[in-house]
């Protein structure tokens, strides 16, 4: 297919690479199309309603329970569809960008289920968006062994785990497609659109054949309107390819604070296609820092390692989800510890191997029903964990939570937080946002950086903190008063002491670090000023209007 060829409503405005074609193919972008026609319109009111939400918290607003949504609370009824075929034990996922090697690996992990993720973990890249779709098509036809350039076969066992696909957030456009609004302009697709289209349309008969079926995890949600889109989506979907509604099944990521506040309103919209909430830590960290980023002192954290998962508003957000989620008869999945085994040093693989045992069995004795890693090495001592509470059992749903008592109050207190910020802490943010930054702009979505996973969840956390610490104007323990002069000259200093190579990216990451961390204004993700401008360069801009 030439570039900017037209099927329905959507144009191409990329070249195809290899096997493009088999992805989008003229049924499945008509399907694309149709889901815009639908949806685009709604997606961009929610997005609307973000915003309008957040120039309310600036001007002041106190985020609460809804008034108007606390008969669904209070009844103590209804109940969500829960876990569907595979879904059933979930204790330990693995997650991971869906690049042909990391697919083999993960599906030969030993997982209970693998998270394939074109969200956090991946840049969307036109080559990592449909490749990723290429390797879930052929993973799910049992096709995907390769052998690599050096030589090593990578061949798919005959256990795999249950399938779960991240689209990409609402937030977030794929420039490469493009579809015809109702005024007739054209407009870049909806990441998330394209992402769960894709894949639901060409795969969603063949996973319910291998006895699974099409389940996604849905990040970055704002509120319950949002579920609801989701749900609309899923059901138009179903009867779209003729499929039994409630087929699909989605877990939602609570990984914003106001999503925090409706967790029972999310998973009753979602109610026919609901599975589980997982608990985001990294994002949501990231979300209270964005949402409070200007309230104040009182609201600035410290550093990035003193934010914990036993600080009380971190608490009070797990203990509220898992007690929501086995109310409902949905399952709580817990997060990602971001320390990560080094095969070639013991004492870190050590060193993490004890702290992610220390975070799952934090979460499996708090009731969660299962986990996440981020490396096919920490499944056996995740696993150890859950087996330690679940035992033979595939869950813990039956263990409810009468005891747990969340305040909105306590799901915003900082108070308990002291804000010590350090040199070093602002270093590692310079640093590690940088870094991470200008791995995303060679394609890779999930780094490790001083024996931590970062993403661009994690990224987005350094980049706001300094962004807070400026607008703060914070001290360090040391002295250092926080100016932008201050995080430039420790940019600098950091570019100075890396090891370069003409084909990297460190000039624009560095441009990117300035453009999200030490502007006035504040991007509200980091991804989307660097994916417009940094990303993307295919696009002839004539025909995209903005987003
Ligand atoms: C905030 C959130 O959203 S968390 C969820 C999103 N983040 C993620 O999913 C991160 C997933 N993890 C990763 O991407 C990787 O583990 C990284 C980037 C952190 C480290 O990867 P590497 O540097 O390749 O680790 P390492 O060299 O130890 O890998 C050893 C082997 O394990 C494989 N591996 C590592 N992590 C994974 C994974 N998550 N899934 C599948 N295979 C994996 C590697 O491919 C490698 O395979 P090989 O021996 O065939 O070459
Ligand atoms: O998506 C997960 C997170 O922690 O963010
Ligand atoms: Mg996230």
């Amino acid at each position: 297919m030439s570039p900017h060829t037209r099927s329905t409503a959507i144009t191409v405005h990329a070249e195809h690479g290899d096997r493009f074609d088999e992805i989008l193919t003229p049924e499945a972008l008509a399907f694309v199309a149709r889901l815009h026609d639908q949806f685009a319109g709604r997606r961009q009111e929610r997005l609307n309603d973000r915003m309008l939400q957040r120039k309310a918290i600036e001007n002041g607003r106190n985020l609460r329970f809804l008034p108007e949504t606390s008969a669904i609370r209070e009844n103590i009824e209804w109940r969500v569809a829960g876990a569907g075929p595979g879904l059933e034990d979930r204790r330990v996922e693995i997650t991971g960008p869906t690049d042909r090697k990391m697919t083999v690996n993960a599906l030969n992990s030993g997982a209970k289920a693998w998270l394939a993720d074109l969200e956090d973990a991946t840049s969307p890249t036109w080559e990592n968006v449909i490749g990723g779709q290429i390797n879930l098509f052929d993973a799910i036809r049992g096709q995907v062994d390769f052998t690599s350039d050096e030589g090593k076969e990578y061949r798919v066992g005959a256990q795999t785990p249950t399938i779960i696909l991240r689209p990409r957030g609402w937030h977030l456009v794929e420039k490469h497609l493009g579809y015809r609004d109702r005024a007739g302009h054209t407009r870049p697709a909806s990441a998330s659109l394209v992402d769960f289209g894709l894949y639901f349309f060409h795969n969603a008969k063949a996973l319910i054949a291998n006895g699974r079926g099409p389940y996604f995890y849905l990040p970055k949600l704002e509120n319950h309107l949002e579920a609801r889109l989701w749900d609309d989506i899923f059901t138009f979907s179903e009867n779209a390819l003729g499929i039994a509604r409630g087929t699909i099944r989605a877990t939602v990521l609570i990984e914003t604070i106001t999503a925090a506040f409706e967790m029972d309103e999310i998973l009753y919209e979602l109610r026919d296609h609901c599975a589980g909430l997982n608990a985001g830590r990294w994002d949501y960290i990231f979300s209270m820092i964005k949402t409070f980023r200007d309230r104040g002192r009182s609201y600035v954290f410290p550093d990035r390692d003193r934010i914990t998962m036993t600080v009380p508003f971190m608490r009070a957000y797990t203990e509220l989800l898992v007690q929501t989620c086995h109310k409902r008869g949905a399952h709580a999945i817990g997060g990602m510890s971001a320390f990560i085994p080094n095969r070639r040093d013991p004492e870190v693989t050590e060193r993490a191997l004890a702290k992610v045992a220390d975070d799952k069995r934090r979460e499996a004795g708090d009731g969660f029903d299962g986990t996440w890693v981020a490396h096919p090495d920490l499944i056996a001592t995740a696993r150890a964990e859950f087996d330690a509470v679940l035992g033979e059992a595939p869950n813990q749903l039956e263990r409810q939570r009468p005891e747990v008592h969340v305040t909105a109050a306590e799901l915003v207190d900082l108070s308990s937080l002291e804000p010590r910020v350090t040199d070093a802490g602002v270093r590692s943010n310079v640093s590690v946002a940088l870094r991470y930054i200008e791995s995303w702009l060679r394609g890779i979505g999930a780094a490790a950086i001083d024996n931590l996973m970062e993403d661009a969840a994690t990224a987005e956390i350094s980049r706001s903190q300094l962004w807070q610490w400026i607008h703060q104007g914070i001290v360090t323990e040391e002295g250092t008063r926080i100016t932008r002069a201050s995080v430039e000259n420790v940019l600098h200093d950091v570019m100075r002491g890396l090891d370069r190579s003409l084909a990297d990216r460190f000039d624009d990451a560095e441009n990117i670090v300035r453009l999200v961390a030490l502007e006035d204004d504040f991007p509200t993700f980091l991804t989307i000023p660097a994916y417009a401008h940094y990303l993307v360069d295919t696009v002839p801009a004539r025909e995209l209007a903005a987003a």
